[in-house]
């Protein structure tokens, strides 16, 4: 079985360097010099530092070579996804193709499967989502994702290919449940960091948590998905682990917002554009989303912390 990962950021680095313990990997990095770099150093040093990348992972810039693969892993920012496909993936294609990205697309409103399944209609699409940090798969830790796929046939083959020593696979065919929790994570993640990080406390994080996950199911059971998708690792799941370690990007950026200090914004954070996909998305249906809407606020500036606070403490008391 042949793998390829495409994106040789974090995520598709880690996910290539454990994929390969078992079996030939090829690893693509859009940019010559990346590529040269990590084949000198054996290090993707910009990314994952004091990783060392193993011997058996194949590095290229050339597409068409790594396209050449029984299953191919798309790991690149949420909001490039379809410039990507549209660029690389022939509308023909039948190939399997494993969206490794968290979000919704803001121009347009759609997850990742539902992008594949639009640039490439006769191919397989899957993602493959859930509690994990690079930095830990890379080093061998153990890990649990979600892998979902709408064919159980071809999820089963998926969920096989890539199942490694320390990443263990749990399959679905709820792939809108899975891409939701995935998404929607992110923004409770920033709730929770801009809580911290204005010194509200870890009750406020925790209510935070709870109430941001009753909005994902309301959301996710809203557009059809099955409640206990988000039950699992790839809401709730990854809902724990984001909002509660710094290793988070989403949650770093949470408290810079809340401690009032700047951020470097050329780091990926999916949730600040996942929140104003969300907010345009739910508009016209009217689900109640009122920690998204609060994120989106914050980020775009119309609203501050102790407003926002006020805000979502007056809201109307109801039955939990
Ligand atoms: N870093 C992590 O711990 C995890 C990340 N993810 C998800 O993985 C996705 C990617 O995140 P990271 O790898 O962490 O980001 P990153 O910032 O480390 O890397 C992004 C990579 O995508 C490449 N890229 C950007 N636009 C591109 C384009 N148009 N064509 C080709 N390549 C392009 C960049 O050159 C870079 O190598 C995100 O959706 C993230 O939510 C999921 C689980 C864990
Ligand atoms: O998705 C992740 C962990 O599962 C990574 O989180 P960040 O993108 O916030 O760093």
């Amino acid at each position: 079985m042949k793998i390829s990962v495409l994106g040789a950021g974090a995520f598709g680095t880690a996910l290539a360097i454990s994929l390969a313990g078992k079996g030939a990997v090829t690893l693509w990095a859009r940019n010559p010099d990346h590529v040269a770099e990590m084949q000198a150093t054996g290090m993707n040093m910009t990314r994952l530092p004091d990783v060392q990348l193993p011997v058996n992972l194949s590095l290229t810039g050339d597409i068409a070579h790594a396209l050449v693969a029984d299953v191919v892993l798309l790991s690149v920012p949420m909001q490039h996804l379809a410039g990507f496909l549209a660029d690389h993936i022939p509308q023909g294609s039948t190939a399997n193709l494993v969206a490794c990205c968290k979000g919704f697309e803001v121009s347009t409103g759609r997850g990742p499967v539902t992008i594949i399944r639009d640039a490439a209609p006769r191919a397989t699409a899957a993602i493959l989502t859930g509690p994990s940090f690079a930095a830990d798969i890379a080093r061998g830790l153990p890990t649990a994702l979600t892998l979902a796929c709408a064919s159980d046939a071809a999820g089963q083959m998926l969920q096989q290919a890539l199942t490694t020593q320390n990443l263990r696979l749990y399959r679905t065919t709820d792939t809108q449940g899975a891409e939701l929790g995935g998404a929607l994570k992110n923004v409770v993640a920033i709730a929770c960091g801009v809580a911290i990080g204005a010194g509200l406390g870890q009750s406020a994080r925790a209510a935070l948590m709870t109430r941001g996950f009753s909005e994902m199911t309301r959301l996710a059971q809203h557009l059809g998905a099955d409640a206990n998708t988000l039950a699992g690792l790839s809401g709730f799941g990854d809902l724990v682990l984001t909002c509660t370690s710094e290793q988070s990007r989403n949650y770093r950026l949470g408290l810079s917002l809340g401690a009032g200090n700047s951020f470097d914004h050329s780091t990926t954070v999916e949730g600040a554009a996942t929140a104003r996909a969300i907010v345009q998305m739910t508009r016209a249906s009217g689900v109640d989303m009122p920690i998204t809407q609060t994120v989106a606020r914050l980020l775009d500036g119309t609203a501050d912390v102790p407003t926002s606070m006020a805000a979502l403490l007056s809201r109307p008391l109801k039955e939990e």
